[in-house]
């Protein structure tokens, strides 16, 4: 059997549309294991239970790029990752189904071949990256190759991120359908500037330099607008000293707090604040995307 374990994301980040993100402590698990009698899928909605499914889906683009057959299989999940919350579900199933691919034959796709084949199914890297790599990634594709580009940056450990997941979903294809097709150089000078700039300043742990450069005009003006409670939970945030973004797509709203304290204190306010709502502090994942063969209950290798 095969077990991949992958990490939620916090995509966007703030100015990093469609670039930057980050993987953080929310886990979904995977076992993968040969069954004869035809493809089960269990652990998720009935919806999903099908041969639709995204991470069998990604299994297949796996197999089939390896030039390998299909092989039968049971698939089993536990997720922690809530579906169309902006926390990269999608992401998560894509890169499991990739990996598990892998591993069933003989670890032969890399991590570069993963990334390349988890963004041309998610159609942007800035979700599936961290998910495969761990930590705060920005990637783009290069121009001429269409091949990944990727960096890596450090948080600094006194920053904490404060997940508020809301009690409806939003698919991210709703949420792309609502931005608009130009820009012009004014908007896009002002994010390339601040984006620079907040790498800087999540390196550093400068909460009022992240304040400052967290200002985002190419998509969250538009999606906020699906998020009704948008306008009072950034007020909240600000008021702990805290910088608010929409992640990835939405719905979820992440506080980046300045210390442990203020982000103990927001989370109490805000679940007060939005009782239906799941409201966690997330650590930042630094692993990514894990592995194991298991046999008879024990762990073959990783
Ligand atoms: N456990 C799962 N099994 C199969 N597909 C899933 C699962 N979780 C999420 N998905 C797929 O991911 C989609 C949600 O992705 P998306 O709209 O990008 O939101 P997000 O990635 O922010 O959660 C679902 O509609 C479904 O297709
Ligand atoms: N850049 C994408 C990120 C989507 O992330 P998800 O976690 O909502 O899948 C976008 O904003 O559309």
């Amino acid at each position: 059997m095969i077990k991949v374990k992958v990490p939620a994301t916090s995509a966007n980040l703030g100015v990093g549309f469609d670039c930057m993100g980050l993987a953080v402590s929310l886990y979904s698990e995977f076992y993968f294991e040969e069954n004869p009698a035809g493809l089960e899928i269990n652990g998720c909605p009935s919806e999903y239970q099908n041969e639709h499914n995204l991470v069998y889906q990604a299994f297949v683009k796996g197999c089939k790029y390896l030039d390998e057959p299909v092989p039968s299989i049971k698939l089993t999940i536990a997720s922690q990752v809530p579906v169309a919350r902006g926390l990269g579900s999608s992401a998560v199933c894509i890169t499991a189904g990739l990996k598990a691919a892998g591993v069933w034959f003989n670890n032969a796709l890399s991590k570069e071949e993963i990334l390349k084949l988890a963004i041309e199914m998610e159609g942007h890297p800035d979700n599936v990256t961290p998910s495969i790599y761990g930590g705060l990634c920005v990637t783009f594709l290069d121009d001429e190759a269409g091949e990944p580009v990727l960096a890596q940056y450090e948080v600094s450990e006194s920053l904490k991120f404060a997940a508020l997941i809301p009690d409806y979903p939003i698919s991210t294809k709703e949420a792309r359908a609502v931005l608009p097709t130009t820009m012009n150089y004014a908007t896009a000078i002002h994010q390339v500037s601040r984006c620079t700039i907040m790498a800087r300043a999540l390196e550093t742990g400068d909460d009022r330099l992240l304040h400052q450069t967290c200002h985002d005009l190419i998509h969250e003006p538009y999606r906020a607008k699906l998020i009704p409670e948008y306008g009072q939970a950034k007020k909240m945030t600000e008021a702990f000293h805290g910088t608010m973004y929409i992640s990835g797509s939405g719905s979820t709203l992440m506080a980046i707090m300045p210390d442990q304290e203020a982000a103990d204190f927001f989370v109490a306010e805000a679940q007060a604040a939005f009782p239906q709502w799941k409201i966690n502090e997330v650590a930042i994942d630094h692993d990514g995307l894990q592995s194991e063969v298991i046999e008879r209950g024990e762990v073959l290798y990783r």
